[in-house]
């Protein structure tokens, strides 16, 4: 009998969305295999006084986790799709992507005051650029404040600090099982475009464990696959990384993909959105990528970009 080791980062909603994978293989396999979770301490999860984006971003949640794989001391390692760099290292693939949990951003506030009844000047917590941007488009009236932390501070920083909500991703809330009382508006993507790959997860493994592969691919979603990676061709042609504020989101209706993509200025004044249908992933990501550029997307990014380096 095989043993797996899943190697997760320590927070709960990581070991939450790795028990998850878990649950689902033995369900298709039964007791074919035993497995054990390893918890990996990552950079991004030591740094948490400063903006993830400027502290470098996706890659400072992965790269002890790669190397742990490389080493052979895990198998495999669940993460938030939306964590993801666009380009993995040689010798690592995505393994499976399995079903989407909620995509959508959900806002939280004292009181249960809904978004648009926000009271002017009410301070929103965040560390999105991407969300700040879209409630700073919809409601130039708020404020904006940078929030850190992982989801349990979050919260509480709502409660014992000067928010008047905060915004966060519901699969998180709801793979921790928290979400429905906590919730006061799940925010639709015409509302705000979530991040590219929200709610999905990546499972990485090394690319010559094909065991390990055939085992993957039984809990990959075919729908789930097709919509993030219509999403991802997007967010990589324009080279966005979480300095940005840049959304996508895919739904797919029979073989039709619907893509609405989003790149904005920080202040919220800019916000470009394109949606763009088809039936070929990567050509609908494309299209929506060349449709922004041509109305200057591409020049809000790579301000973004440089603001970030100055800082
Ligand atoms: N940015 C951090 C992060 N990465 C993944 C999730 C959970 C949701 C998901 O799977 O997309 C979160 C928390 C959040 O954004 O509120």
């Amino acid at each position: 009998m095989r043993k797996i080791v899943i190697g997760s980062r320590r927070s709960n909603l990581a070991l939450k969305q790795s028990e998850w994978v878990i649950d689902q293989l033995k369900k298709l396999t039964g007791d074919t295999y035993e497995f054990e979770i390893k918890k990996i301490v990552t950079k991004g999860d030591q740094i948490l006084n400063t903006t993830l984006s400027k502290v470098g971003g996706k890659g400072l949640f992965v790269k002890e986790i790669e190397n742990a794989m490389y080493d052979k001391e895990i198998d495999f390692a669940v993460h938030s799709m939306k964590d993801m760099p666009s380009e993995l290292p040689e010798g690592l693939v995505i393994g499976s992507i399995p079903e989407r949990e909620d995509h959508r951003d959900a806002l939280i506030s004292n009181d249960h005051v809904r978004f648009h009844d926000l009271p002017e000047g009410s301070i929103i917590g965040t560390s999105s650029l991407r969300r700040g941007s879209q409630m700073l488009a919809a409601r130039p009236d708020v404020k904006v404040q940078w929030i850190r932390g992982n989801i349990e501070t979050r919260l509480r920083k709502l409660k014992e600090e000067d928010f008047d909500a905060i915004v966060l991703a519901t699969a998180g809330l709801k793979r921790m099982g928290w979400s429905e009382e906590i919730v006061t508006e799940y925010l639709e993507p015409d509302v705000c475009v979530p991040a590219v790959g929200q709610g999905a997860l990546a499972i990485e493994c090394r690319e010559d464990d094909h065991d390990l592969l055939d085992l993957l691919q039984q809990i990959n979603d075919d729908y789930t696959t097709k919509t993030v990676m219509a999403e991802r061709t997007f967010l990589h042609l324009l080279n966005g990384g979480c300095s940005v504020p840049i959304g996508g989101y895919a739904d797919l209706d029979g073989d039709t993909i619907t893509l609405t993509a989003l790149v904005a200025s920080s202040d919220g004044k800019t916000v470009l959105t394109e949606t763009v249908s088809g039936t070929d992933p990567e050509a609908v990501g494309r299209e929506a990528a060349e449709k922004l550029q041509s109305r200057g997307a591409q020049e809000l990014v790579d301000e973004a970009i440089a603001e970030n380096e100055q800082e």
